[in-house]
């Protein structure tokens, strides 16, 4: 369980007074995730998740929360932060940045089949379609320049022929970012995390969309290879599942059709996606933050998935 920071229930019965929501019923710590604190709060006004932020600053904050605030107004399902009577909706609890969004339906869905896929593909190209007139402005945080200071960090801690993997594609990574394809693709507020752990399903419905803080504005397409590559492989092998892969990939185009740009760049994205989380996969597991109880992830599984897109990258789109 990732409960970083304790929260006390006078705390929680504070910022639910802030926030006008009410009595506390019930505060659980919630089992999972790597990066933050969450709560599960019910209280009079209704069932929302307390999130405090472990990393990420004040300043950064403010692009998440809009994000979410935007897009669950256009009718995307994700966590809606709760505003205090001034309209604010980053608050301070425990003495960290805090956020108090509504709680999603549903669960997630560990063995995707086709239709999740597909539910998956097209609410991320809606997701994509409502981010274009949302006005804030932040990078994504672990993009390219991230990979390339964290690579020499995490490089001390490889074997030979891994870090000739890692060294060759962050070349290739950077070599394709330089490129006139590259310069050609869409790009808007990407989630970038949009993992089988970060959807919730009801059956076969998709009910909700979150963790939001790994959001940031990069091109579509990175998001779209970092779905790809994590409901449309086998995760024991890292292996291309065509079949979910065609049905995410038709569903999304289905919304929003590829460019030509996109359909060329979308090999190489994929091993983009794969090094992106091997990267912070090896950061989390050689220079681990202290945490109440954690289980960083493995980071070899995205070595796997990138020798295996790079050995095998996929017909075009
Ligand atoms: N808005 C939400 N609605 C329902 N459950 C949520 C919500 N936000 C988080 N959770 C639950 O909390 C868990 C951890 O959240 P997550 O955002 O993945 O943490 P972290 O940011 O630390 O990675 C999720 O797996 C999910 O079960
Ligand atoms: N999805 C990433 C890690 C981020 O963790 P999350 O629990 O916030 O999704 C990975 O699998 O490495």
């Amino acid at each position: 369980m990732a409960v970083f920071t304790v929260v006390s229930n006078k705390e929680a019965r504070d910022l639910l007074r802030r926030l006008q929501l009410g009595k506390l019923l019930a505060l659980t710590g919630i089992e999972g995730g790597i990066e933050n604190t969450n709560y599960f709060v019910s209280c009079e006004g209704g069932e929302f998740v307390l999130t405090l932020f472990e990393r990420l600053t004040a300043e950064q904050l403010p692009f998440y929360l809009h994000l979410m605030q935007h897009l669950a107004r256009a009718g995307i399902p994700v966590p809606d932060p709760q505003p205090d009577r001034r309209g604010a909706i980053l608050h301070q609890v425990a003495g960290k940045p805090a956020a108090l969004a509504t709680r999603l339906r549903g669960k997630s869905q560990l063995a995707p089949q086709a239709a999740h896929c597909a539910a998956v593909g097209a609410m991320l190209a809606r997701m994509h379609l409502a981010g274009r007139d949302y006005e804030r402005q932040q990078p994504n945080l672990r993009g390219l320049a991230w990979w390339n200071e964290t690579v020499p960090v995490v490089l001390p801690h490889l074997n030979a022929q891994q870090a000739t993997l890692l060294q060759s594609e962050l070349a290739y990574q950077n070599h394709v970012a330089a490129g006139s394809d590259y310069a050609a693709l869409p790009r808007g507020p990407v989630h970038a995390d949009l993992f089988r752990d970060n959807v919730m399903f009801d059956g076969e419905e998709l009910t909700g969309l979150f963790d939001f803080y790994f959001a940031g504005v990069d091109t579509w397409l990175f998001d779209l290879a970092v779905c790809l590559n994590d409901w449309c492989i086998d995760l024991p092998t890292g292996r291309h599942v065509a079949e979910r892969a065609d049905a995410l990939l038709a569903a999304y185009q289905g919304v929003r059709a590829l460019t030509a740009a996109e359909r060329a760049l979308l090999p190489a994205m994929l091993r983009a996606g794969a090094l992106r989380f091997w990267i912070s996969r090896l950061w989390d597991y050689h220079l681990p933050r202290e945490a109440s109880l954690l289980t960083p992830h493995d980071p070899t599984h995205f070595e796997r998935v990138l020798r295996e897109r790079v050995a095998h990258p996929p017909a075009q789109a």
